[in-house]
């Protein structure tokens, strides 16, 4: 088995996460996996164990959802408050900033450049505090079951949905790059994975409808806002037409293009995982506009699936040991902050 290790568009490295498995590159991938974390922030994965008919089957399932019409999708709205991050929203809705949490402000920038861009959200099915919302039953059939067999299996769903039909998906290659950023990091393989148990997930299609490129440009309109990712990590599929953009780190400010690779998965970290870290890994400014190969006209329409990974609400949030010199000084963060506390700073 090989250790495959290349470049996308020179910015981010393709790792085969197969070559995880085998003894004798286990230790190899891990470290590359980590060094790409705390060079870019991403790291494209092939091989990474989702089957591409899983794959397949959930993009079909979005499309169909975003076929229906609007009345019909808005029978699952997403709340207006901003905490319970389920269901439907619609174009506009939602405008994706960095660090802009008071309504006035928030409200100035969706006038200027609302998000073209539609999403429907769930996590898992026997979540209390942020429980799902489904269209109604018979609307659109199997869009339910799609969701939840690919954002993790629980046993009980397997019996009701599936009978013992277990495909580990989402959950699963979340648990297998943590244990593997463990290694990286030197730490026992089960260091991060033992807190993320519950899992507090998040699982989030969507759909940048055709649009004018004029329109992107001169930011009337955007698909979605700079930003990074406010969790640990997150697992991103996206279809093969472009448009996602990632801040250079070497250049503060510039936007480099990220070519899709066919069937691979992108991976990011986010915020907790750049505070847990002691800021060695990234959680990288991104964005998505026109895809580059669009000139003139209307662009082509984009789907993504991105996957939010959350540790435990009770975890504390102590920065990983060896990522700051105990002899020397302090982390740059205190210790102790629960995750809880955490998504209230
Ligand atoms: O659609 C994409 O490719 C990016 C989505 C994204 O960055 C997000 O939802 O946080
Ligand atoms: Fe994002």
């Amino acid at each position: 088995m090989s250790l495959e290790r290349n470049c996308n568009t020179s910015l981010i490295p393709v790792i085969d996460f197969d070559a995880f498995f085998d003894k004798s590159t286990k230790h190899a991938v891990a470290g590359e996996m980590l060094q790409s974390f705390k060079d870019i922030g991403f790291v494209y994965l092939i091989n990474h164990g989702i089957p591409q008919a899983k794959v397949t089957e959930m993009f079909e399932m979005s499309k169909k959802f975003f076929a229906l019409p609007l009345e019909t999708k808005n029978l699952a709205p997403h709340p207006p408050s901003g905490t319970h991050h389920r269901g439907f929203s619609a174009q506009g809705q939602e405008k994706v900033t960095q660090h802009v949490y008071d309504c006035d402000s928030l409200a100035e920038q969706r006038a200027q450049a609302p998000d073209a861009k539609e999403s429907f959200e769930c996590g898992r099915e026997e979540d209390e505090l942020m429980p799902n919302i489904w269209l109604p039953e018979g609307t659109l059939v199997g869009f339910k079951e799609t969701c939840l067999e690919f954002f993790w299996v629980s046993f009980l769903a397997c019996l009701v949905y599936h009978f013992i039909r277990v495909h580990q998906l989402c959950h699963k290659i979340e648990l297998d790059i943590l244990r593997a950023l463990a290694l990286g990091f030197g730490l026992d393989e089960e260091y991060f994975t033992q807190c993320h148990t519950a899992p507090d997930n998040q699982l989030r299609l969507l759909h940048y409808p055709s649009v004018p490129l004029d329109a992107l440009h001169q930011n009337s309109i955007a698909r979605i806002g700079a930003h990074s990712d406010f969790g640990w990590i997150t697992l991103l599929l996206q279809d093969d037409v472009g448009g996602l953009e990632i801040e250079d780190p070497n250049v503060p400010g510039a936007f480099r293009s990220v070519t899709p690779v066919s069937g691979a998965l992108l991976v990011n970290a986010g915020d907790f995982m750049m505070r847990w870290s002691n800021d060695t890994i990234k959680s990288t400014i991104h964005r998505v506009c026109a895809p580059p190969g669009t000139t003139s006209g209307m662009t082509p329409e984009r789907y993504s699936i991105p996957y939010f990974c959350s540790a435990d609400f009770s975890t504390v949030v102590d920065c990983i040991p060896g990522t700051w010199d105990e002899g020397a000084g302090r982390p740059n963060f205190p210790s102790a902050a629960s995750t809880s506390e955490l998504q209230q700073t």
